[in-house]
């Protein structure tokens, strides 16, 4: 059962905190490609998601923020468009969304912009353009957003409105929230004494999943793994990245070792989720490098957070951890959370021609642990 500051049995039991509501609601509305109303310091701004502006759509859009629309782009994508100098969230203003390029930089049309630079004059964004970007980024969509002020004609729209303090809030208020919802046991062909507890909660209210490998003893540091969800590898072994091999390998030393847990995180593609991913792979089939697929995104080189990982250990009752990982943020997103990292194991993948890139990435932009000669070479296939 969820506490309630209202209590057991009253009316905002039921309802819980009216911040936190209206950032899923508004996160929902995002998702499903209709615009919402942000309002900050007593002004409003009718938002939506880059993705879905066809010609129609932009149309409307403009006109119901009286002419005034802009593009607001991330900082990592004006990086990768070749406009470095901005570290904060920048528009394209409304008078240069009719230009061809404007126009396929609305189509998120990635190929045609990546490295050709933007000479469009940027402006000074609406003043809530950095909480209608999380909010994009909140429902996995890409980080650029349309926006503009709500004109007068407007105000009966059909739009949900949220406050800009509910979205740049969430993320804190919710992220470490999370109950188990369920658990049984599931026997695995690596470790037959397995059980899975499913907890809800944290950004974006998914499931998250631990598998409880053997009998760990919680008096003891207990082998961990907090595994981000990897659908292409670690469901259909893709050659592209190691997590398939991770997550195999490490559920069995936890078998050997007589316990362990791992975390299976819904944190798919760095947390950018399967759509996202797919289209940094595209990038990568271009020749860009995995970190600088995701920045001509938008995003910055990882979004994750772990926070509500040390939560999900806590509540199983483990506060001393062997960390089974290369990537240092882990080890200081869980010591910042106040758990113990009392040792930490390299979780090994195999290397070869399709992901031998994507590793030298991780080692050399974002600092990971992986001396690539020592690890083992994928065996040739034998078709396809
Ligand atoms: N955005 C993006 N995500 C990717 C790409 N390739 C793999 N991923 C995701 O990267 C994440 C890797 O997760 P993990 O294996 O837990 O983490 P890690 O940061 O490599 O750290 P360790 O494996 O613990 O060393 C998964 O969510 C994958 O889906 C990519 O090219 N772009
Ligand atoms: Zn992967």
């Amino acid at each position: 059962m969820t506490n309630s500051a209202a209590g057991e049995g009253t009316i905002a039991s039921l309802f819980g905190d009216s911040s936190l509501t209206e950032a899923e609601r508004a996160i929902a509305e995002m998702r499903a490609g209709r615009p919402v109303i942000l309002a900050q310091a007593g002004r409003l701004f009718l938002v939506a998601s880059a993705e879905f502006a066809d010609a129609g759509r932009l149309a409307a859009l403009n006109e119901l923020t009286g002419g005034a629309l802009q593009l607001v782009l991330t900082p990592a994508r004006l990086r990768a468009l070749g406009r470095p100098e901005w570290a904060q969230p920048m528009a394209i203003p409304a008078s240069e969304l009719a230009s061809a390029r404007v126009q396929a930089l609305i189509a998120q049309d990635m190929s045609g912009l990546a490295g050709n630079g933007l000479d469009e004059d940027l402006v000074e964004p609406d003043q809530s353009a950095a909480a209608a970007l999380q909010l994009a980024t909140l429902a996995l969509m890409l980080p650029a957003v349309l926006m503009g002020p709500l004109a007068p004609a407007a105000l009966t729209l059909p739009a949900l409105t949220v406050r800009a303090e509910a979205i740049t809030g969430f993320g804190e208020d919710r992220a470490t929230r999370v109950e188990i919802v369920s658990r049984a046991p599931v026997p695995l062909l690596t470790a037959r004494n397995c059980e899975f507890v499913v907890f809800r909660g944290g950004e974006g209210m998914r499931e998250q999943v631990a598998v409880i490998v053997g009998t760990p003893d919680p008096a003891r540091p207990v082998l961990v793994r907090l595994h981000s969800a990897c659908l292409t590898g670690d469901l259909f072994g893709s050659l592209r990245c190691d997590c398939g091999d991770q997550l195999r390998t490490t559920v069995a030393s936890m078998a050997k070792a007589g316990g362990g847990v791992l975390l299976y995180l819904d944190q798919e593609g760095r947390g950018n989720g399967i759509a996202n991913k797919m289209r940094a792979y595209r990038l990568q089939s271009d020749g860009l490098d995995t970190y600088e697929a995701d920045e001509t995104l938008g995003f910055d080189l990882d979004g994750r957070r772990f926070d509500f990982a040390a939560a999900m250990l806590r509540q199983l009752g483990f506060e001393r951890v062997v960390l089974m990982t290369n990537n240092p943020e882990k080890i200081a997103a869980l010591t910042r959370a106040g758990l113990q990292v009392s040792g930490v194991e390299r979780a090994h993948g195999r290397r070869g021609d399709d992901n031998i890139r994507y590793l030298a990435a991780k080692r050399d932009r974002a600092g990971h642990f992986l001396d690539l000669d020592a690890l083992d070479h994928h065996a040739p296939t034998s078709c396809g």
